[in-house]
């Protein structure tokens, strides 16, 4: 039960002076964390922070502010030039002076009638807003800010701003801001006191005031003390959620698995290779957490073309050797196919018996892999999310290897986890996460990196290339397949309008067949599931020698002997997938090339983006190269801006505060495991106060 205490935090946003339900519903849309139907909560409005602070200490005047500041101007009103009747492209313009220049001030779709009340020619007035310069002349843009200079009494002189939305006004947003502040109770402080001190961190409710009504821009600042202390706040109620979570996850099993490593080692004797140092290491680890009684919760993370597949395949091994059954689940219906090709010979060499499982297996076929999985003789199963499905029932699942690649979600993973005993989980991923990102991404896991490349790999030689040097690319790419190279061609999928959706990939076919004839292949999404193991069959055994393709082959394709991949428009690409796709490419010993065909004019981005795939192979410096130029919404596949899932940490400004948290968090709770200390019964509170209700649920009553 949430203490009382917490009451005026938990109303609605609607229950404050000012905020009926169309106001609450456009606050809604501002509010970083939606609450679904719950709606929005008084305690929400406190955690939408400023995006900027204007600033009326001092006023430099036109003549002295520079492009781009935000700056505050006292004004005389010159005159308004409205736009002609009925042409709603041209502004509406005012013109005004100070002391020192002239300023224009520039208006789109404005109300004329709501212009003349608020900027009446010849009246004094404070505005603030962005210095632009036009043509040489000074100008601003829907300036933020408007006040008579009659009324600057009663303006704040630092005054903080938030982010706001069509018919949600500043003033109404502040005036239910401060209501709010006014609600925070006293409450017990849960951060341990010396640690604040070294920090020289303020109190929770200190650091929301100063946030929210800032003396001077600093104190509103995500890098100022106030703002780090409630990122650190959210930090550590996320990871003391998470440390919960998981410390129940694993109390749930305890079922050490251990063999006498007789299927590991004949597995590890018919590779043709040798594991890499980093390959060991790994399994080193994967075993060691199997033989543990708790639960494994592993992320096995290495760059393209590390060699995960055979890790996983020996962890498997491991598992089958215990007397259990092991799943490996992947994204696509093609890769899970070439798993199972790669997988099976191995496997089945060594007595294990295997299966493959998608959408496609249907009838006879599926019915027997059902069984064999439910009377425990299929010992290893390869498949899609069709192994999600409620009809899948094993015998004794005890490992379940992810190949993720973001595209499984909690909920599948804890949907796999529900049908066995509580089954060990490795997690396979190849985007490079920062490590900082790992936390926010996959929670509290324990990570093993493949940081080293099979031997023999030689660089991948980079270029970049304007497609109007299509044609001579095309005679280098002839040149290829005669000396016997296999190319990937990379078309991006474009709609080239609303109605006509066109398959770039089907156009290049078609316009490169005449040059290359049966040599050529095909493959797509929208192809059916047989034709695309055809085409990408035919690719593998060197029938055909370039390969047409869109992104699904984007991961995990291992096709050794492939050693040169053009992307077209690879302007269009983030740089991740860039990274993901030229992946495939240098994956046996022979030299490798990937040209980079992109459409001119390069905006600044993509720019960059080549730049980076030119200079670096390092899927990590590329993931960092990444998060610079788009912010880590989009590295984890989510768009949202800010940090996903948070509400006031930012990772770029407070990476440093997460690694603290999460120690700080496992040793709360060995100490104090059920929250019931003075520390931890504040703790609780803190739960509550960012939203993590389950997992105080999870602790004995205290
Ligand atoms: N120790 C090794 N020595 C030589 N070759 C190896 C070694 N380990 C794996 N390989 C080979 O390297 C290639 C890439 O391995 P794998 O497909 O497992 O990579 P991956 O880590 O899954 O990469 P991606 O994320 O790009 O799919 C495969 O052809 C595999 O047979």
């Amino acid at each position: 039960m949430r203490p009382s205490l917490l009451d005026p935090l938990f109303t609605p946003i609607t229950s404050l002076a000012g905020v009926g339900p169309k106001v609450g519903a456009l606050m809604e849309r501002i509010l970083p964390l939606d609450r679904g139907a719950h709606g929005a909560r008084t305690a929400d409005l406190l955690f939408l922070l400023p995006s900027s602070v204007i600033d009326r200490r001092s006023r430099p005047g036109i003549a002295n502010a520079a492009p781009g500041e935000i700056v505050t101007l006292d004004l005389i009103i010159d005159h308004h030039q409205p736009p002609p009747r009925g042409n709603r492209s041209v502004p509406y313009r005012i013109l005004a002076h100070d002391d020192t220049d002239e300023i224009t001030l520039t208006f789109f779709h404005a109300h004329a009638s709501y212009l003349e009340k608020q900027l009446p020619e010849g009246a004094q007035v404070i505005v603030s807003g962005k210095m632009e310069w036009f043509n040489g002349c000074p100008s601003m843009v829907h300036p933020d800010h408007i006040a008579l200079a009659q009324d600057a009494a009663s303006l704040p002189l630092v005054e903080p701003v938030y982010p706001l939305t069509a018919g949600l006004s500043g003033k109404v947003l502040r005036r239910a801001i401060t209501q709010a502040l006014a609600r925070v109770p006293k409450m017990p402080e849960w951060q341990d006191t010396p640690f604040l001190r070294r920090q020289s961190f303020p109190s929770f409710d200190a650091a929301l005031a100063r946030i929210h009504n800032p003396e001077t821009p600093i104190d509103a600042a995500p890098d100022n003390v106030a703002w780090r202390r409630l990122a650190y706040d959210e930090f550590l109620a996320g990871q003391v959620s998470l440390a919960l979570v998981r410390a129940r996850v694993r109390r749930l099993s305890g079922q050490p698995l251990t063999g006498d490593g007789q299927l590991v080692d004949a597995l590890r004797a018919s590779l043709p290779y040798a594991l890499t140092g980093a390959q060991d290491r790994a399994l080193a680890e994967i075993h060691a957490d199997l033989a543990r009684p708790e639960r494994m919760l592993r992320l096995l993370q290495g760059d393209v073309g590390s060699g995960k597949t055979v890790v996983a395949l020996l962890a498997m091994a491991r598992a089958v050797e215990a007397g259990g059954q092991a799943a490996l689940m992947a994204p696509t219906e093609i890769l899970a196919r070439q798993h199972f090709s790669t997988i099976a010979p191995l496997a089945e060499r060594a007595g294990l018996k295997i299966a493959v499982l998608t959408g496609r297996e249907k009838g006879r076929e599926r019915k027997q892999v059902l069984e064999g999985l439910d009377d425990g003789s299929i010992h290893i199963v390869i498949g899609t999310h069709a192994l999600f499905q409620e009809s899948v029932v094993f015998h004794r699942l005890v490992l379940a290897v992810v190949d993720e690649q973001h595209r499984f979600g909690v909920h599948q993973r804890l949907a796999m986890t529900a049908k066995g005993d509580a089954p060990d989980m490795l997690v396979m991923t190849a985007t490079p996460i920062p490590r900082t990102l790992v936390l926010t991404a996959f929670g509290d896991m324990d990570v093993s990196r493949l940081t080293e490349k099979p031997a023999g790999r030689q660089p991948i030689r980079t270029v970049t290339l304007p497609l109007e040097r299509l044609s001579e690319l095309v005679g280098r790419i002839r040149d290829a397949v005669a000396q016997g190279q296999k190319i990937y061609w990379i078309c991006p999928l474009v709609e080239e309008s609303e109605e006509v959706k066109l398959m770039a990939a089907e156009d290049r076919f078609a316009s490169l067949q005449p040059v290359f004839g049966d040599q050529i292949g095909l493959v797509h999404g929208r192809m059916k599931g047989s034709e695309k193991d055809e085409a990408m069959r035919a690719f593998k055994e060197g029938k055909t020698r370039v390969l047409i393709a869109t992104t699904v082959i984007e991961v995990g394709v291992d096709v050794p002997d492939a050693t040169i991949i053009v992307i077209e428009h690879a302007e269009r690409f983030g740089l991740a997938q860039l990274h993901q796709l030229r992946g495939r490419v240098g994956r046996g010993s022979k030299p490798s090339s990937c040209v980079l065909l992109y459409k001119e004019p390069l905006g600044e981005t993509a720019k960059r983006r080549l730049a980076v795939m030119r200079e670096t192979e390092d899927g990590f410096v590329i993931a960092e190269e990444d998060l610079k130029l788009r912010g880590e919404g989009e590295l984890l596949g989510t768009r949202q801006s800010g940090t996903p899932g948070f509400q006031i940490a930012r990772i770029d400004t407070h990476a440093d505060l997460l690694e603290t948290a999460r120690d700080d968090a496992r040793l709360i709770l060995a100490t104090d495991p059920d929250l019931q200390t003075p520390r931890g019964k504040a703790l609780r509170l803190l739960l509550y106060l960012f939203g993590k209700d389950d997992a105080v649920r999870l602790l004995r009553a205290g």
